[in-house]
């Protein structure tokens, strides 16, 4: 018994996310909410035969009941790149549509939890953050950035160069934010020996880094990822649904680190000093955060460290731009 929303429903990723949301077998309620097209959306999914309940929701009046009584809101509304954005460029439209959703989410059911999908996820999680503070309804625990996309770059994209890996099985802990240089994939932590060299290494970062931009190129001014983004999204909908009903399940995700202050000093001293929100491997549980997971001792290359380092700069501005633009609000 699980009830989701989903806020930007008739969007490129919407679309495809409502329909995989539909699949989940554990979700009984599916709120689609968005300010156009969204009725035509929700009937044809309404159709595919899994015992989940859609309704639709159209326009800022009905955002309220779109997200009363729900235990999960994944937010993929806003406006995507075209060719020479930034995720930062994003910035001007996408803050105030996660803002005033993510209020009306505080107002209707404050114990949701929310998955942010809309860019710059490293400026709109902590623009979440501070709208729920506001509210009196912030629970760290319950707020995630979406960066499975990233997780899934990683191992997809491994394959391209080692055919010998499975995909589906390879894990790589992302860290650090979502948007370029800020992208930290932990190679030498995957979950099978990769064995590349330096070069090689160099050359998978920054692919799994500006990946992004592989399809906003070919995509050619229609828009950024959206089908392996929908996946990406279920993928991780389905691990805190899972989570929800008991299972422990972990995800590298971008969450408030005082979720978990004792697990954060580990990843603090590896270069994220004080930053108050970072991608790191997370154990999911009922409540949302159950801890955040130990990267494996030995440490981490000092290749990783500079790449950190490098993240970590840029975290900060894109942090602090998400929590001004409320305070100054
Ligand atoms: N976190 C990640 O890994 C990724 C994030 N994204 C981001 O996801 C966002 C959506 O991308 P697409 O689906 O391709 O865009 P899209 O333009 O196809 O769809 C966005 C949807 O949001 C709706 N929307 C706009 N304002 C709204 C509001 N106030 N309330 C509710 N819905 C509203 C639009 O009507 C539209 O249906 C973008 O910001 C994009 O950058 C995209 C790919 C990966
Ligand atoms: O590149 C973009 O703008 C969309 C995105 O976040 C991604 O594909 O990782």
């Amino acid at each position: 018994m699980v009830s989701v929303a989903v806020l930007g429903a008739a969007g490129g990723i919407g679309q495809p996310l409502s329909l995989l949301m539909k699949l989940n077998t554990k979700v009984t309620k599916l709120n689609l909410y968005d300010i156009v097209n969204v009725p035509g959306v929700a009937a044809d999914i309404s159709h595919v035969a899994t015992n989940a309940e859609v309704k639709s929701y159209l326009g800022p009046k009905e955002l309220a009941d779109a997200v009363s009584n729900i235990d999960l809101a994944i937010i993929p509304a806003g406006v995507p790149r075209k060719p020479g954005m930034t995720r930062d460029d994003l910035f001007k439209i996408n803050a105030g549509i996660v803002k005033s959703l993510v209020e009306a989410i505080a107002e209707n059911s404050p114990r949701a939890i929310i998955a942010i999908i809309s860019n710059p996820v490293n400026s709109t999680v902590p623009i979440a953050a501070e709208v729920l503070k506001n509210a009196g309804v912030y629970d760290p625990k319950r707020l995630f950035g979406v960066t499975t996309l990233d997780v899934v770059r990683a191992s997809r994209f491994v394959r391209d160069i080692r055919s010998d890996i499975d995909s589906t099985t390879l894990r790589v802990p992302v860290v650090g934010g979502h948007s370029g240089n800020t992208i930290v994939p932990l190679l030498s932590m995957a979950s099978t020996s990769l064995d590349l060299n330096d070069k090689a290494v160099e050359d998978l970062t920054n692919r799994i880094q500006f990946g992004g931009d592989e399809v906003v190129k070919a995509k050619d001014g229609a828009g950024s990822a959206t089908l392996s983004m929908a996946y990406a999204g279920a993928r991780f909908a389905d691990s805190v649904i899972r989570a929800l009903s008991g299972e422990s399940v972990v995800e590298p995700t971008f969450i408030d680190l005082t979720a978990d202050a004792e697990g954060a000093k580990q990843i603090r001293e590896l270069g994220a000093a004080d930053l108050a929100f970072f991608a790191v491997p997370v154990e999911l549980g009922k409540n949302g955060v159950e801890r955040i997971v130990p990267l494996p001792a030995g440490g981490i290359t000092e290749f990783e460290r500079e790449a950190i380092k490098v993240a970590a700069g840029a975290l900060a501005t894109n942090i602090a731009t998400g929590v001004n633009f409320v305070k100054s609000a």
